[in-house]
C-alpha cells in the first residue's frame, strides 16, 4: 500500500510542476482561488491566528501575552519541544511550545488545537525592534460549529485565565513616592520601586484567630467584589485602619495583605507631597491591585486643616507629649518642620481617599496605619473612608500560641499556664514577645525561650506595679495638695466674709434709728420691696 501512495504522491508532484511550468500565468489565478473554495466546502475548521505583535505597535500584543501565560499553565504538558522565555516582570520562567507545535485544549466538551509559529521576516535586516526578527503567532484551531460559543465564551475564558496568570506571578512592586523636584527629566516618574519580597503572611501574624479569620474574609470578599461594587455604585476600593501601640504589628499585617491578594504596595509618604494637586497626580499614577498604605498618619501631618493658627500647647498636651514613645516624640517633631513645605490640607487627603479622582482605576486598598487613633480627625476615618477599623493590641495568650508555634514549634508546653496568666497582667507587645522567643544560639531550645520569655514578663509586671505605685503616690499627693489647696481658699473666704460681717456689725445710722447691714430694721416699718410704710425710701 505505501509503494501505491508513494507513487500517487510522486505523481501528483510530477503534475503540479508540470502545472506550475506550462499553464499560463493568469489562468493560475483564478483556478487557485476555485480550488480554495472548494477546500473550504469540505474543510469544517476555522483558524484564528493571534500575533505577537500586532500593527505598527512595538509593544507585545497583550492577548498574545495573556495566551501564552495560558498556554503555559494549561498545556505545555503536552508539548514535546519547549521554549523557555524570561517575561519582564514575572518571578517564573514562562515555558512556551516550540514552533511547529500543537497542544489540544478542551472547552466545554469541545476539542481545539492550538499551535506555534513565526514569521520568517522577507529581507534580511538590522532593527531595534524585536518584532521584525522574531514574530511569533499562535493558530487556534476548532470546527465552525461552535463559533459562537469559541468566539465568545472561550476566548474570554483564555484570557481572563492568562491575565490573572499574569498577575499571580509577576514580581510585586513596593513603590515610594518621589519628590516632585524629581519628577521631570529623563525617565523620572512620581514612583520609584523595589521588588517586594516581605515575607509577612497571616499565618505568621499573632492576633485572635477569630479576628484574623474575619480580615481574611474581608479582604478576599472584596477582591472578588468588582461586580457587587458596580451594582451598588461605588468605587471598588476598601479602606483599613489600622491602630494600636507600636510593635503590634501594623506594618506587619500590610505586608500579610498584600501577599495574600498579591497586590502592589504604594506607601505614600505624606510629608514630601507639597499639595492637594500633588496628591492627586500620585494617586493617578497608581495601578489597580495596590495597597496604598500611609504609615503613622498622626504623625505625617497636622491634619487639622488649619495649620497656620495653630494653638498654643495646653499643659495636657505637653505633658502627654512627655509620656510618648521618645523616639517617635522626636520623629513628629522633625515631620511638623517639614511639614511647613507641604500643603496638603485635610480635605485634600480626603479628597484623595473618596473623592471622585479616587474612582480612577478600582481594586485598591487604603491602609492607614496610627499609633494614636483618638486623634484622628473623625471626618479621615468616618466608614466609607476607613471601612474598617482593625486594632492591633498587646500579646494575648492566643497570640502567644501563633508566636510559639512559629518560633518554636511549640504549640503546648508545661509552662504555657504560666504565661498565660502572665500575660493576662501584663502588657506586652508581640514585637518583644517574639524577640524573647526567638532562640539566640544554636543551644538554645524552646524551653529556655520560654523561661526568658516569662522572665521578661515578671519584670514587665514588676515595673508596671512599680509604676503605678508611684503614679498612684503622686496622685494621692496631687489630690492632697488640691484638697489643702481648696481648704485654703475656703478657710480664706470665710475670713472675708467674718471681717464683711465685722464691718457691717459697726452699723449705718438711718434717720436715727440703728440698722444692721442686709437686714430690714423692725424699726423702720419698711416692707419687703424696701418702700416705708410712710413712703420713705430706706436704705
Ligand atoms: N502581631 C504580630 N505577629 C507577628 N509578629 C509581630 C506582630 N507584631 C509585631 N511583630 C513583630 O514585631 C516587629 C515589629 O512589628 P511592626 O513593624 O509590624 O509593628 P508596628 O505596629 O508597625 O509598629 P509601629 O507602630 O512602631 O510602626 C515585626 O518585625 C514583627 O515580626
Ligand atoms: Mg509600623
Amino acid at each position: 500500500m505505501m509503494t501505491g501512495v508513494g507513487s500517487a504522491i510522486a505523481g501528483l508532484m510530477v503534475a503540479y510542476a508540470m502545472f506550475q511550468n506550462y499553464f499560463p500565468y493568469d489562468l493560475r489565478k483564478p483556478l487557485k482561488r476555485y480550488s480554495h473554495k472548494i477546500m473550504n466546502l469540505f474543510y469544517p475548521y476555522i483558524q484564528v491566528k493571534f500575533l505577537e505583535y500586532q500593527g505598527d505597535g512595538f509593544q507585545r500584543s497583550k492577548a498574545f501575552a495573556a495566551i501564552e501565560r495560558y498556554l503555559n499553565a494549561n498545556s505545555s504538558k503536552q508539548a514535546k519541544h519547549l521554549q523557555a522565555n524570561i517575561v519582564q516582570d514575572s518571578q517564573a520562567i514562562v515555558l512556551t511550545m516550540a514552533d511547529n507545535e500543537e497542544v489540544i485544549d478542551e472547552f466545554q466538551g469541545i476539542k481545539l488545537w492550538w499551535a506555534s509559529n513565526h514569521v520568517v521576516p522577507d529581507r534580511q535586516s538590522i532593527s531595534f525592534f524585536p518584532r521584525e526578527d522574531a514574530s511569533r503567532y499562535f493558530t487556534l484551531t476548532f470546527h465552525k460549529n461552535y463559533r459562537d460559543k469559541i468566539t465568545n465564551s472561550y476566548l474570554k475564558h483564555v484570557l481572563d485565565e492568562g491575565k490573572a496568570i499574569t498577575v499571580k506571578e509577576r514580581q510585586r512592586k513596593l513603590y515610594t513616592n518621589n519628590k516632585s523636584d524629581s519628577w521631570h527629566g529623563y525617565k523620572q516618574t512620581k514612583w520609584s520601586h523595589v521588588i517586594f519580597e516581605h515575607p509577612a503572611s497571616f499565618d505568621t501574624i499573632a492576633m485572635e484567630p477569630n479576628k484574623k479569620e474575619e480580615i481574611i474574609k474581608d479582604l478576599i470578599t472584596f477582591s472578588k467584589a468588582k461586580d457587587y461594587y458596580a451594582k451598588i455604585g461605588k468605587a471598588w476600593k476598601r479602606g483599613y485602619l489600622l491602630y494600636g501601640p507600636p510593635g503590634t504589628g501594623k506594618s506587619t499585617m500590610v505586608a500579610a495583605m498584600a501577599n495574600l491578594l498579591k497586590y502592589d504596595i504604594y506607601d505614600l509618604e505624606l510629608t514630601t507631597v507639597k499639595d492637594n494637586t500633588e496628591l492627586k497626580r500620585l494617586l493617578i499614577d497608581t495601578t489597580n491591585k495596590s495597597i496604598i498604605v500611609i504609615e503613622d498618619i498622626d504623625c505625617s501631618l497636622d491634619l487639622t486643616g488649619q495649620r497656620e493658627k495653630k494653638k498654643e500647647k495646653t499643659e495636657d498636651e505637653k505633658k502627654e507629649e512627655k509620656d510618648k514613645d521618645p523616639v517617635k516624640a522626636e520623629m513628629k517633631k522633625k515631620m511638623e518642620e517639614s511639614n511647613k513645605n507641604s500643603q496638603v490640607t485635610l480635605s485634600g487627603l480626603l479628597n484623595f481617599i473618596d473623592g471622585l479622582w479616587s474612582a480612577c482605576g478600582g481594586e485598591r486598598i487604603i491602609v492607614f496605619t496610627t499609633n494614636y487613633v483618638e486623634k484622628l480627625d473623625p471626618a479621615l476615618i468616618r466608614r466609607g473612608r476607613m471601612d474598617k477599623h482593625i486594632e492591633l493590641s498587646y500579646c494575648c495568650f492566643e497570640a502567644f500560641k501563633v508566636l510559639a508555634k512559629n518560633y518554636l514549634d511549640l504549640e503546648s508546653h508545661k509552662l504555657f499556664a504560666r504565661i498565660d496568666n502572665l500575660l493576662e497582667e501584663t502588657k506586652m507587645t508581640p514585637a518583644d514577645v517574639a524577640e524573647n522567643l526567638m532562640p539566640k544560639s544554636a543551644e538554645e531550645d524552646g524551653e529556655a525561650c520560654l523561661v526568658r520569655l516569662i522572665k521578661a514578663l515578671e519584670e514587665a509586671k514588676a515595673k508596671a506595679e512599680e509604676e503605678a505605685k508611684v503614679k498612684a503616690e503622686e496622685e494621692a499627693k496631687a489630690k492632697a495638695e488640691e484638697e489643702a489647696k481648696v481648704k485654703a481658699e475656703e478657710q480664706e473666704k470665710l475670713k472675708v466674709e467674718k471681717e464683711k460681717e465685722a464691718n457691717g456689725k459697726e452699723g449705718i445710722e438711718i434717720n436715727g434709728v440703728v440698722k444692721e447691714n442686709g437686714e430690714d430694721s423692725k424699726y423702720s416699718g419698711s416692707n419687703t420691696n424696701g418702700v416705708t410704710e410712710n413712703g420713705d425710701v430706706s436704705h
